[in-house]
């Protein structure tokens, strides 16, 4: 099971049902104080140790690793932030026998944890608590944050004044969607997952290693699926994309309207007058269409679009296309079933809104088009129209290189092409695309990045 991606509502109705079922929230912050703990230690290798203590459950995490960590020899100071309220906060307080000071008196220690707050942040962090948080992680040799760094949205990934530079964080019992959305998640340092018995289940999770099989013994060239990259303005980028779908696992692969160049299997197919392109498309055996990479805006763009649309083949619109739908995207889009889009921030925009963070925009983006939504980026999200999510959590910032997006389309393309559906598919082509740059190492150009794929697709069989 991938690991799933729990709100801060739905993390405590995950406790609320594990207390329900038998446990307590006391042992619930045992066991998430006792992870922190064990993960400080770690790294702390007997240098003292500043736990900031904030007034919720996230300060009671801090206090219970406070007390382990002092019992275990470690030389720790709590600098407490507000008084404690919840009754399982106010018990780990009062267990804590060690040194407790204000947090504006603390001083800087090599190990720091932050424990001010987690899920319950409701405001941006105090202008006077966030600088001395900023300068006490600036000091440290090592950062914890425990669960998410104090001062970002939980839900949305917001930055609300947390501290740039922590080392780490120790996700509680969940990812939250800060661990993964921009720019909270570049604000968490490595990540950490630690399980505290709380069983968590949900409709959004990270995008798992895909699991694949051979094709079958009987495959054959269609079957394994047929790709149509519709070339426009620049073919350049449709030529990176109908690459890609070739060494994506598609079993066959027709450019229209241009020449691909390297490798000779794919197959050139001219678009003399737009119209060519309905006689191309009229096949049943296609498995895929691809059309935006480097379409162009014009009226001949609009008119290969509406062709596109019209067919009955899933459809991965990509690109300039996507800035041809613009605002009309729900409604160009209405007639047709099985579609997924691949826009960056920037086409996003020009189509949804982008209101309440990029998780939950994307995913009302999918509803309004009634598909497959793949919302690029460092922190990119798949999301489907009844509500399933997944999240990126590998990274390659080596990604950000131009035709690495037509690279993503084509892999798409190939994937749905395969008979997957799009939301599986999309999930195996961002996992593939991040994969295959990690391969191919860093300052690659988007051209290699198809190289790599077959080695990719390998490590999932
Ligand atoms: N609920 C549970 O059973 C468990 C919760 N756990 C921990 O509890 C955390 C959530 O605890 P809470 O819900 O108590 O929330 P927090 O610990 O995040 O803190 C919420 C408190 O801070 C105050 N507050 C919010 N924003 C503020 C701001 N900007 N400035 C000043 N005060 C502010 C709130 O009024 C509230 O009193 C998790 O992140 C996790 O660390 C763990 O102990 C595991 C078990
Ligand atoms: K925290």
């Amino acid at each position: 099971m991938p690991q799933p991606i729990l709100t801060a509502a739905a993390m405590r109705d995950a406790e609320t049902a594990a207390v329900a079922a038998g446990t307590t929230y006391a042992a619930l912050m045992a066991t998430a104080g006792k992870a922190v703990a064990d993960t400080a230690a770690r790294f702390a290798l007997g240098r003292p140790i500043l736990v900031l203590a904030g007034p919720g459950n996230n300060g009671g995490d801090g206090y219970v690793a406070a007390s382990i960590l002092a019992e275990r020899g470690h030389d720790v100071i709590v600098a407490a932030h507000g008084d404690a309220r919840s009754a399982e906060a106010i018990a780990a307080r009062a267990a804590w026998q060690g040194q407790t000071i204000a947090l504006a008196d603390a001083e800087p220690r090599p190990i720091l944890i932050d424990a001010l707050f987690g899920t319950g942040l409701s405001r941006p962090l105090d202008a006077d608590v966030a600088t001395t948080l900023q300068s006490l992680v600036d000091a440290a040799e090592f950062s914890l944050a425990v669960d998410v760094p104090s001062g970002v949205d939980t839900d949305t990934g917001a930055d609300l004044g947390a501290p740039h530079g922590l080392t780490a964080t120790l996700a509680l019992g969940a990812y939250k969607p800060a661990h993964l959305i921009e720019p909270a998640a570049g604000l968490c340092g490595h990540l950490f997952l630690a399980d505290i018995g709380v069983p968590a289940r949900g409709s959004w999770h990270v995008i798992a290693r895909p699991q694949l099989v051979p094709p079958p013994r009987d495959a054959q060239k269609f079957t394994r699926g047929l790709v149509v990259v519709v070339a426009g303005a620049m073919p350049g980028a449709a030529r990176l994309a109908a690459r890609a779908a070739i060494h994506a696992g598609a079993g066959y692969v027709i450019l229209a309207g241009a020449d691909a160049g390297q490798p000779e299997a794919i197959v050139h197919k001219p678009l003399g007058d737009p119209a060519d392109l309905a006689a191309i498309l009229d096949d049943d055996r296609i498995g895929c269409v691809l059309i935006g990479p480097g379409l162009g805006r014009d009226d001949r763009a609009s008119a290969l679009l509406d062709i596109a649309v019209a067919s009955r083949h899933p459809l991965v619109v990509d690109g300039d296309a996507l800035t041809l739908l613009g605002r009309e995207a729900p409604h160009r889009l209405a007639p047709r079933a099985d579609i997924a889009m691949t826009p960056h921030a920037g086409e996003f925009a020009r189509m949804f809104a982008s209101a309440d963070g990029k998780l939950l925009a994307t995913l009302s983006a999918a509803r309004a088009i009634d598909g497959v939504v793949v919302h690029k980026g460092p922190d990119t999200v798949v999301a489907a129209p009844d509500g399933r999510a997944a999240v990126q959590i590998e990274r390659s910032s080596w990604l950000s290189t131009a035709g690495s997006g037509d690279t993503l389309a084509g892999i798409l393309a190939a994937r749905r092409a395969t008979g997957v559906d799009f939301f599986g598919a999309a999930q195996q082509a961002v996992w593939f695309h991040t994969r295959a740059a990690k391969l191919a190492g860093p300052a690659f150009v988007a051209d290699q990045l198809s190289h790599y794929l077959p080695a990719a697709i390998g490590e999932c069989l």
